[in-house]
């Protein structure tokens, strides 16, 4: 399979390049990874993964023979006719992306006939036709370009590659979008001539690039509002996780990204929704919805504060620990995770905060000035007044409530992400209380379930 499957170059080995390469090599090509950062090719070359993917070092292992990681373009020039681009786009200050590593690639590429760029970074609606125009006052009118944005999320990043729902790719109806088409073949439905699940969308550039910041901005919607109808539950006595359910099975709305909790955080959701409001405005259209899924997600994260206040009085003093600090479990990337916030908040309002995370302890330190970490849960919450369940890990699911409790100063247990058994909390003596459900506490006589308020 491998001799007749295109090679591949891959520039950029974050997260979304070296699933790309790994996944391609997965399936038969040769992969050739680029990257500037020396150091960070250096460790790929020793076999050490940089980042905390499920699977994926086991995959870079089996893959071996066919990927190369290099800081040298002219090796990926040389061996492959398509670069696949997966640089990071991140935020500025007025809201836009950071195209410049975007724009790096672009002035690094030679004259060819031969050659495509396939974009994978997230980028603004309009990128790829500004860089064929680029191309062309260059003389590089020949280099084609493809986007083909990613859809992977961190901690099923390897699943996600290898089993899409869907691959978007927006050509010019060129050799390059049908060469990126029959990479794919293999994980396209069988009516497109694979044996994957994934529909093939093969569209202009411009609606492909739509797709990709569309797609992002309506499942963060969908959590903003998840989020304030947990909010409303909580006025009004109905539980959130009930009424999710209830709505979920209804097929046009479906049961994914309807778990409310303390708002979304991560590389991606806050950055896409941030640059699709800013291409609007910059394009003359006021993005009202957006507005509000960013400014619901912000006041979300600190909601916690009032429940904490709720049941401690005033924090000045009091000690809270923090289990989970990545912004969701599985990963161990920290980028707008909710964590930085409430533990900076929690400082300012006078608390002590000690936490701990299974896997981002270590890159989540030099984020939080003032935290105690400790190297578990049960450290983390001994003396603890209250505890908040940040990131839902399985070890936190599988917890002994009980050894909890006895460890605690206090009996508080905010469950940020509605992952605990409240009920059984309740059991171990804790006042329990969720997002967008009602409070719970074991009081003498009264069987936990039917217990409401704290
Ligand atoms: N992280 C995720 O789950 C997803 C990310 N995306 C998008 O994919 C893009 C990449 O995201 P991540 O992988 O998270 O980024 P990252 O920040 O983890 O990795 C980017 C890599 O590009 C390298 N780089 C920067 N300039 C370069 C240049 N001129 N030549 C070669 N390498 C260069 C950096 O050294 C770094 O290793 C972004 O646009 C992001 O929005 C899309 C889907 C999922
Ligand atoms: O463009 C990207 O980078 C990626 O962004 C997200 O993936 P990711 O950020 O890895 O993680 P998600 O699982 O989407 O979670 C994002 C945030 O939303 C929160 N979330 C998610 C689902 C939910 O029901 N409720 C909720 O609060 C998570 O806790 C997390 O903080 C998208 O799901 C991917 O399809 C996309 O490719």
């Amino acid at each position: 399979m491998s001799a007749e499957r295109e090679p591949v170059g891959v520039i950029g080995t974050g997260y979304v390049g070296l699933v790309t390469a790994v996944g391609f090599a997965e399936l038969g090509s040769d992969v050739v990874c680029v990257d500037i950062d020396a150091e960070k090719i250096a460790r790929l070359n020793r076999g050490e993964i940089p980042i905390y993917e499920p699977g994926l070092a086991e995959l870079v292992e089996k893959n071996r023979e066919r990927l190369t990681f290099t800081t040298d373009i002219s090796v990926a020039l040389d061996r492959a006719r398509l670069l696949f681009v997966a640089v990071g786009t991140p935020p500025t200050y007025s809201g836009d992306a950071d195209l410049s590593a975007v724009h790096a690639v672009v002035g690094a590429m030679p004259a060819s006939d031969r050659h495509a760029l396939v974009m994978k970074s997230t980028v603004p609606v309009g990128t790829g036709e500004a860089i064929k125009r680029v191309f062309a006052e260059q003389g590089k009118s020949g280099f084609r370009y493809v986007s083909c944005p990613e859809f992977l999320k961190e901690g099923t990043a390897v699943s996600d590659f290898l089993a899409p729902d869907r691959v978007v790719v927006g050509d010019d109806g060129d050799w390059a979008g049908d060469a990126v088409v029959e990479l794919y073949r293999p994980l396209l439905v069988p009516d497109e001539g694979g044996n994957g699940p994934g529909q093939l969308v093969r569209t202009d550039i411009a609606s492909a690039e739509m797709v990709k910041l569309a797609s992002n901005a309506f499942l963060a919607t969908k959590i903003s509002f998840i989020n304030e109808i947990a909010n409303v539950c909580e006025e009004t006595g109905a539980d959130v996780v009930e009424v999710a359910r209830g709505m979920g099975l209804d097929e046009r709305i479906g049961p994914k990204f309807l778990n409310a909790g303390i708002g979304f955080g991560g590389s991606c959701f806050p950055k896409d929704v941030t640059a699709l409001k800013q291409l609007a405005g910059n394009s003359g259209y006021h993005f009202q919805l957006l507005n509000s899924v960013i400014e619901v997600n912000e006041l979300q994260k600190r909601r916690v504060i009032g429940k904490l206040e709720k049941h401690l009085g005033t924090l000045i003093g009091k000690r809270i620990a923090l289990l989970g600090l990545a912004f969701k479990p599985n990963t161990d990337d920290m980028r707008e995770a909710s964590s930085l916030v409430l533990s900076a908040r929690l400082q300012a309002a006078g608390a002590e905060v000690t936490a701990f995370d299974p896997i981002a302890s270590e890159i989540a330190a030099p984020m939080l000035r003032g935290v105690t970490l400790a190297d578990d849960a049960i450290t983390a919450a001994r003396g603890a007044d209250a505890v908040v369940l940040v990131t839902e890990w399985q070890e936190f699911r599988d917890l002994d409530l009980a050894e909890l409790r006895s460890v605690m100063a206090g009996d508080v247990l905010i469950d940020g992400r509605n992952a605990l058994d409240g009920d059984a909390a309740a059991s171990a003596g804790l006042r329990y209380e969720g997002i967008g459900r009602r409070a719970l506490t074991a009081e003498p006589g009264r069987p936990v379930s039917t217990v409401a308020g704290a």
